[in-house]
């Protein structure tokens, strides 16, 4: 079994971590467009908390607060050695590995934080918001700014995006979240969403990529109505 950083932590415990979740908006312009929004001109970040991950296994679980749950297919960098405050072109040297990862998002629930000025905290950061593949070492991907990430529901193409097209590199982004707080070893940074993101339904089935190194496949539910507050 492999590990992670310079830990000898085997890496089937890394999920179990629990670390943060660090997400990047917009930072596809095309992505940027269909919100209606415009490019960032610096990165966009908000959190997930780590009770937020979901594995392949687990359904991704709608809560009872939402009628419009989106997917939104990413990919994730595992930070490997704590980071703070790093240049450039050092920060590579902070990542571990990759995960495909699908950032879901109550869209109604973030139009109206949108609307009303408030965090994106209700609609970004439910349980099981944060669904994650295994973890993939930075080994089998030579460039991560040359992969093809894709989505399916029910077998139907809705995402297909080139990280290629990140307004802010990964570098960038490890050096800018690093000079506002410390990336821990474990930390997961989601780096946006490329176009195409949509609704997805009860008992829908979400399949996802990244090409040529790893798939996943999540059913979608419904939270109890007895779980509301
Ligand atoms: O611009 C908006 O209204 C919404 C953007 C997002 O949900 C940001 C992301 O999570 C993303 O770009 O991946
Ligand atoms: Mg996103």
């Amino acid at each position: 079994m492999g590990t992670m950083g310079s830990s000898s932590k085997p890496l089937s415990r890394f999920w179990e971590w629990g670390r943060n979740i660090v997400c990047v908006g917009r930072n596809y312009a095309e992505h940027a467009k269909e919100m209606g929004s415009a490019p960032p001109a610096e990165p966009l970040l908000f959190l997930k908390p780590s009770s937020a991950y979901v594995r392949e296994g687990a359904p991704i679980v709608r809560p009872y607060y939402c009628r419009a749950l989106h997917h939104e297919v990413e990919l994730g960098v595992v930070v490997g050695r704590g980071a703070r405050a790093v240049p450039r072109d050092a920060a590579m040297q902070h990542v571990a590995g990759y995960a495909l990862c699908l950032d879901m998002t109550a869209r109604d629930t973030q139009d109206e934080c949108k609307r009303k000025g408030l965090p994106w905290t209700l609609a970004k950061g439910f349980g099981t918001s944060c669904a994650v593949s295994d973890f993939v070492p930075k080994e089998q991907i030579p460039d991560p700014h040359k992969l093809q990430i894709w989505l399916k529901v029910n077998g139907k193409m809705r995402q297909e995006g080139d990280t290629s097209s990140m307004i802010f590199s990964i570098p960038y982004l490890i050096s800018y979240i690093s000079h506002i707080f410390p990336l821990e070893e474990g930390d997961l940074i989601l780096t946006g969403s490329p176009k195409g993101v949509g609704a997805v339904e009860v008992d829908d089935e979400i399949e996802a990529g990244i090409r040529d190194v790893v798939s996943v496949r999540f059913k979608v539910a419904q939270e109890a109505p007895e779980s509301k507050i």
